[in-house]
């Protein structure tokens, strides 16, 4: 499994391009944040005058004018002409478009094959969504832009491959969001997408979902890569970690937080407005089923190392998103499990806990255990610990095999110097960056938390200074959370929304994803 990549390699994805026309409030924030030169295509106004919009599909103006009156024209030429869409051939949006299962229906990844203008209808309400163009090509299916005949509006419509493991974990993403969306979030404040339908049609599930735009993946590619501004960073974090206390208080993991799963939304209250999607990893604390979860650079050192999870795998991720926010690039980009755990623990200087690493599945994997003086206790501070990482010869050594590692992107350096001095080309930075600067390194070592259990939790990260915008005077305490919250106020929430049978294979839809 490994070296397959997890989810983790996942940056090769066709992503969707800008669209200027579609949302122009995302494509002018979109270059701002990026201090971006608006490219010809996707200047908001020149685009759209360059271009006209027929049912959505976009047509260069020359061709739009020629075809324009062809119906009139051929009927003019022959009365007996009739004209119907039906038999216009299809313009086939799945790639690829041979049918091969589901009685021609799907192709041989057991994807719907979509085409413009297919319309996917809920049975039950009569509620059709027009298919008009592909957003994305994900793990669990095919995520199109719909036109959707009940409220005149746009959606994006994820279309989940035909097969059990996806169809269930799909049932679980609908029955998690739609407890987030009604119970713990009924006035959309808290930056969670908004789940508005879902169907089943053609034996697969089709969920509807408000449409949003770029992701902040997308966002960082449009500036070369080279990072936000701070005042962006932090916007963005703040709104994930708001969206990220309604989850833990509901109980739920996500599971595969990452820049590509955190989209740019429209609002009138803020000019760079996210929303958290894909809770199709999704699970309840005190209810984890799966072990290989999480897209690898944002695994966490007790997933990586086989050990009990909480919403506080979560919150690693967020660290290594907030750190990719600001560097542009990924902090762990390892090739490789073990290559990303050696970078944690290069950049950040330390190691999992004695006691994870005693009670952890994988250890053997990764740590040599070179000491038994600590064997009942934590490592006391100052003192070394039982374990130590194994060096890249060790590993190759035991496997008998090259070591695959990746691209080291910035300086070997630990984080403060890494955030402190980037770009790292001497050039002087005003006092106050340098202040926001140590701020942020405090943040994130109180996120990039080798102990899950001394990790803040949302509602902690929340009040830092970073976020509050208050002036950083030095290492942030966090209150300590007494109460924790009840896990998962589970029983209100149910599991079986379309009334299929939650089926538990042992293979997580990932897996499941690379073993057939
Ligand atoms: N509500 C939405 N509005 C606009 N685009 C969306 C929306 N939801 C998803 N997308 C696009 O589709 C892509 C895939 O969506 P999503 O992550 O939900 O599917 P997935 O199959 O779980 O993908 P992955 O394999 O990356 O986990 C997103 O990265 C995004 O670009």
């Amino acid at each position: 499994m490994e070296g397959s990549g997890g989810t983790g390699g996942r940056r090769e994805d066709a992503a969707p391009p800008w669209r200027p026309s579609e949302a122009t409030a995302f494509g002018r924030f979109a270059a701002a944040a990026a201090s971006l030169e608006p490219s010809p295509s996707a200047s908001a106004n020149g685009a759209a005058a360059r271009v006209s919009s027929l049912h959505g599909v976009r047509r260069k103006p020359f061709v739009a004018r020629l075809t324009a009156g062809i119906i009139q024209t051929y009927l003019e030429c022959d009365p007996e002409f009739k004209y119907s869409e039906v038999l216009n051939p299809k313009r086939f949006l799945t790639n690829p478009s041979t049918p091969a299962h589901n009685d021609g229906l799907d192709n041989a990844n057991w994807d719907l094959i979509l085409y413009v203008n297919l319309e996917l209808v809920n049975k039950m309400s009569n509620r059709r969504f027009i298919v008009k163009e592909m957003l994305g090509q994900g793990t669990f299916g095919q995520v199109v832009k719909c036109w959707d005949t009940e409220t005149n509006d746009y959606v994006a419509v994820k279309v989940i491959k035909n097969q059990p493991a996806f169809y269930h974990q799909a049932i679980m993403e609908v029955s998690l969001l739609r407890t987030l969306n009604q119970k713990f979030d009924p006035d959309d404040q808290h930056n969670i997408v908004r789940m508005l339908d879902y169907l089943s049609f053609q034996n697969h599930l089709c969920i509807a979902f408000e449409m949003l735009g770029q992701n902040l993946y997308e966002l960082l590619k449009r500036n070369h890569l080279r990072g936000l501004k701070l005042k962006y960073v932090q916007a963005f974090s703040k709104q994930i970690l708001d969206a990220m206390v309604v989850m833990r208080e509901a109980g739920i993991i996500h599971c595969d937080l990452k820049p590509e799963n955190i989209l740019l939304a429209p609002s009138v209250a803020t000019a760079a407005a996210v929303k958290v999607i894909d809770f199709g990893s999704a699970c309840l604390e005190g209810k984890t089923v799966y072990s290989y979860i999480q897209s690898r650079y944002y695994r966490s050192p007790e997933v990586l190392l086989g050990y009990p999870y909480t919403t506080a795998i979560d919150m690693w991720s967020f660290g290594c998103i907030v750190a990719e926010l600001f560097l542009g690039l990924p902090l762990f980009p390892g090739a490789t499990e073990y290559d990303v755990l050696q970078r944690m623990v290069k950049i950040l200087g330390g190691q999992p806990p004695d006691e994870l690493l005693r009670e952890a599945k994988n250890t053997v994997r990764f740590f040599k255990h070179v000491g038994s003086i600590y064997a009942g206790n934590a490592a006391p501070i100052g003192l070394s610990s039982a374990y130590r990482i194994l060096s890249e010869e060790e590993v190759e050594a035991r496997d008998s095999k090259r070591q695959k590692m990746g691209k080291w992107y910035f300086p070997h350096l630990k984080l403060d110097r890494l955030i402190c001095t980037y770009p790292w080309n001497n050039s002087e930075l005003a006092e106050t960056e340098k202040t926001d600067r140590l701020g942020l390194v405090d943040f994130l070592k109180g996120l990039l938390e080798f102990d899950p259990n001394k990790r803040w939790s949302p509602l902690q990260a929340l009040h830092h200074p970073f976020i509050t915008g208050e002036s950083f005077t030095g290492p942030y305490e966090p209150i300590p959370e007494t109460a924790r919250i009840p896990v998962a106020r589970a029983a209100a929430i149910d599991h079986n929304p379309g009334g299929g049978h939650w089926l538990h294979s042992g293979l997580s839809p990932q897996q499941w994803a690379h073993t057939t």
